[in-house]
């Protein structure tokens, strides 16, 4: 246990290395099981670093937040993550194909090469000075592992198995973490009672903004990964990026299913009508589970907003409209709603986490899940979560709001989708934060 610790502590010292969505894509095109095998050595020395960083975080948190229960159980979870993946037997390769893998590599890839982790066995720290060495040296002969004479490699069993096995222990640590945001959320709950206090501090806040995003980065590289390696190739998709995400399909999808839970959870017949404009023929690169979520997230709280100001038994709500405009730089959703507005002086708590103006009775306060089911409002996560979702690759979800009127709320989704993972999340100034005003 202490070893671990040790080995936790030190992989922490170690940078993150961030990846965009564009080089996942590269990347993942056509990949040959020598470009699965280059993604899992990437993967097994990155994403300890990642889940390093969290469990010091975790450790770390002010107040006495760190020794609430679900919090250490979280911290568990991570740190048995880490383990796991260190652990992973790294595989024994004939010198020859190793040599052919650091070809491919030069000639395919668009994968970063992670920081130098001095922690890591000689074989499998990065390459990248002998990769560069090795420009323009003649091919060696690869013997029976190039088995034509275009030099295709046939990558031998063990090859095929160390990817099929290390995708294993992938898909066993995502189901792992599937419950982390109801249990952070859970230990969020347990300090603020213990603290008899319902706020939590600046300190806090940025804490789970960088937890949220990193838990985000964290579930792309894994997903993906698990995508490329299971599922059939697909011309519009690389892995779980969809190189031809159809806004209007997905914001209709997100219309129908917030539509739905506003009519189940208030009762209604019929809830406010929502308007979309948008090219149907707008594509761009995305990963289209992330823009129904955002969306879904934001059109629930403008359909909220105008049943809870016109009434569950208005006849003839205002429309909630829905606008998508195509630039060259982004893509941008305006969701517009007649709901009445946020006062100034709320504007600032809506983003931190846990703020919420719905009734907490009609929440299970001990909710304990598999992943994070929203209800019409509750938990006040919805808004802060969609804006990692939106920053993470690049975009931004910015709320305007009349109060007495509506609230206008624009989602801005980069199309260059150069930007890296936003892996130190911005500190929100001072003059925003909730505690200075709590
Ligand atoms: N369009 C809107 N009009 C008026 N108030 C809004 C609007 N969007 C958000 N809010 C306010 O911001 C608060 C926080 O929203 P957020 O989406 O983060 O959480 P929630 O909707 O309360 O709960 P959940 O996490 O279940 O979505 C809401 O409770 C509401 O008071």
């Amino acid at each position: 246990m202490a070893s671990l610790r040790r080995q936790i502590a030190h992989y922490a010292t170690f940078p993150q290395t961030g990846v965009s969505l564009r080089q996942m894509v590269q990347f993942g095109q056509n990949p040959s099981q020598g470009t699965l095998l280059r993604a899992s050595q990437f993967l097994a020395a990155e994403l300890p670093i990642r889940l390093a960083h969290r469990v010091k975080e975790l450790d770390e948190l002010p107040h006495g937040l760190h020794k609430m229960p679900s919090i250490e159980k979280v911290k568990r979870w991570y740190a048995q993550s880490f383990e796991e993946l260190v652990n992973f037997p790294r595989p024994e390769l004939p010198p020859n194909l190793t040599e052919a893998l650091l070809r491919a590599s030069q000639e395919s890839e668009s994968i970063p090469e992670p920081k130098p982790n001095p922690s890591l066995p000689e074989h499998m720290k990065p390459r990248a000075n002998q990769l560069k060495s090795k420009q323009g040296r003649q091919k060696m002969p690869l013997h029976r592992y190039y088995s034509n004479p275009d030099e295709t490699i046939v990558w031998p069993p063990e090859v095929h198995d160390y990817n099929d096995k290390f995708t294993r222990v992938l898909s066993n640590i995502k189901r792992r973490h599937d419950p982390v945001v109801t249990t952070v959320a859970q230990g969020i709950l347990e300090f603020k009672r213990d603290r008899q206090s319902p706020h939590i501090d600046r300190s806090i806040q940025t804490f789970l903004d960088r937890f949220y995003m990193s838990r985000i980065g964290i579930r792309v590289l894994i997903g993906q990964h698990i995508a490329l390696n299971r599922l059939e190739p697909h011309e519009d998709y690389v892995g779980i990026i969809c190189t031809r995400t159809n806004v209007h399909q997905i914001a209709r999808e997100a219309i129908e299913n917030a539509t739905y839970v506003c009519e189940e959870h208030y009762g209604l017949f019929k809830g406010p009508p929502v308007q979309l404009i948008c090219p149907k023929d707008l594509n761009f690169m995305y990963v289209p589970s992330h823009l129904n979520h955002v969306l879904f997230e934001v059109l629930k709280n403008s359909l909220r907003a105008v049943v809870e100001t016109h009434g569950v038994d208005c006849e003839n709500y205002p429309p909630v409209k829905v606008i998508v405009a195509e630039g060259n730089e982004d893509i941008t959703i305006k969701i517009s709603d007649e709901g009445g507005g946020i006062p100034r002086s709320a504007l600032p708590l809506v983003w931190t986490w846990m703020y919420t103006t719905a009734n907490p009775e009609n929440l299970d306060q001990d909710f304990q899940g598999t992943d994070f089911k929203a209800p019409m409002a509750g938990f006040g996560y919805g808004l802060p979560i969609a804006r990692l979702y939106a920053q993470y690759f690049g975009g931004n979800l910015k709320l305007i709001s009349m109060e007495g009127y509506g609230t206008d709320c624009y989602i801005h989704l980069s199309r260059l989708s150069q930007s890296s993972e936003p892996l130190q999340v911005r500190t929100i100034p001072r003059a925003l934060c909730c505690a200075e005003s709590c």
